[in-house]
Formats: structure tokens, sequence, C-alpha cells
């Protein structure tokens, strides 16, 4: 059977990474592949509940991220877990490297907390004990925030966390870096400031290179 594959989107909002899930799910069609098209947080009845709190709701960075993490294990398990055991791509619109970014870098939340959430929640019964489910591979779309900012203006209503100001996502943006450093192989860095095209022949190239997409 065909062995499921996990591909996560990350980068700061207005980055342009949904702009090429759907181009990606089309070309792992045409090429015969199962595709579960999900986003986090979200992605399940109640983890989208968890999602509406999240974006529009006040709360401490603690109860921020334990929403996070309480979204994300109703996917897995619901979700996630269940398409992977099918044999499906799986592309997810951001995952855990999010929750790093916003809530540890952006909000400066405790990581070893992070840390040991992550350990909690991503523990599943198809991984031996001790594995974590992580992303095959992470798309990290690289823009300056200022230019996401540009791009978001006027786009669509602010939510609670697309209403920062610049410095919250260069704070973001490092804590996408400081993942990246800690795990250089799952990490697929995009340069997202170019024509939409040029990043699409990216996105493309490294999935080519790790043999999933021909
Ligand atoms: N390469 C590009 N050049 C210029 N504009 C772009 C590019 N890619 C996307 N956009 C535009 O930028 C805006 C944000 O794109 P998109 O919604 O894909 O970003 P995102 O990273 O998914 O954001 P979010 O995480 O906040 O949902 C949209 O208006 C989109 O049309
Ligand atoms: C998974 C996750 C997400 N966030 C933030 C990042 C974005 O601002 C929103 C999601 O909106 P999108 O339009 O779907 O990108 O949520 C977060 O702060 N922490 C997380 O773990």
């Amino acid at each position: 059977m065909t062995r499921g594959v996990f591909i996560s989107f990350e980068g700061i909002d207005g980055a342009g990474k949904s702009s090429h899930v759907g181009s990606l799910a089309q070309a792992f069609r045409t090429q015969g592949r199962q595709v579960t098209v999900t986003r986090e947080p979200g992605g399940t009845p109640l983890a989208e509940k968890l999602r509406a709190l999240a974006l529009n709701e006040a709360m401490d960075p603690l109860t921020e991220a334990l929403v996070m993490f309480a979204a994300r294990r109703d996917h897995l398990l619901q979700v996630i877990e269940p398409a992977l055991a099918r044999g499906d791509v799986v592309l997810c619109d951001r995952f855990t490297d999010a929750t790093f970014a916003y809530q540890g870098a952006g909000r400066g939340f405790d990581l070893d907390v992070l840390h040991g959430l992550e350990r909690w929640v991503q523990a599943v019964e198809a991984l031996p004990a001790g594995s974590l489910r992580q992303p095959d591979v992470t798309l990290w779309f690289d823009l300056a925030p200022e230019t996401a900012a540009q791009r978001l203006a006027g786009a669509r209503v602010p939510d609670k966390f697309e209403s920062q100001p610049v410095e919250f996502f260069r704070r973001v943006a490092s804590g996408y870096e400081a993942r990246m450093q800690a795990d250089p192989g799952r990490f697929e860095r995009i340069a997202a400031d170019r024509p939409r095209e040029a990043v699409w022949q990216s996105v493309q190239a490294c999935l080519e290179a790790r043999g999933w997409l021909k």
C-alpha cells in the first residue's frame, strides 16, 4: 500500500501559503493520489469551534497554547491519523511549528511547556513509544512582515492575530527560523517575496526533489 505523506504549510499571516494548498492538492490528484486538505487550528467540528475562540477571544498565553493543542489532538485523531493510515497525502495549512512561532516566539510563552505539550499531543498509536507525529516536510513561506501586511491590507477583516503589529510578526518569523534550525531536514524554506508562479515552481521543485511529486 502507498505510504501516507504529511505536508504542512507554515509562515506568518499573509505569506501566501493558502494560495498553493489547492494547486498542490490538484497536482497530487493528477498523479492518482488521494489527498486530504485540512488546516489548524481546525479540521474537525470540535477543532473549528476552538479555532473560532482562539482567533477571536482574548485569552492568556497558556490558555491560547492549550486551545491550540486541544484542537490539534482532536484533529490528529479524527482526521490526520486516519488519512495517513489510508495512504493519503495530507496537506495541512499550519501545524505545531505555528504554536512555537506564534505562542512561543510571538507571545513569549515558555518553550519548555510547549515541548511538553507537543510530546503529549503528538504521541499516536501508529508510532512506536517515544516517537511523535510530525510532518514529513514543512514548507515555510518566508516573507518580510511589512510585505505580508501590505498584501493583507484591505483583503479581509483582520482577526486577533492579523491585527498584531509588525514587531509581533518579526518575532513569529524568528520562531519559524528557530524551528527550522532545530530540524533542518524537515523544512523547506520558500522565498515567498516573488510572483505567485515563481513561488509555485519552488513548491513543486521541493516535492519533486523528495520524490513525492513527479
Ligand atoms: N506571490 C504573491 N504575490 C503577491 N500577492 C500574493 C502572492 N501570494 C498570495 N498573495 C496575496 O496575498 C494575500 C495573502 O495570501 P494567502 O491568503 O495565500 O496567505 P496566507 O499565508 O495563507 O495567509 P493566512 O495565514 O493569514 O491565511 C492574498 O490576498 C493573496 O491573493
Ligand atoms: C495552528 C496555529 C495557528 N495560529 C494562528 C496563526 C494564524 O494567525 C491563525 C490561523 O489563521 P489562518 O488564516 O488559518 O492562517 O492562527 C497560532 O497562533 N497558533 C497555532 O498553533
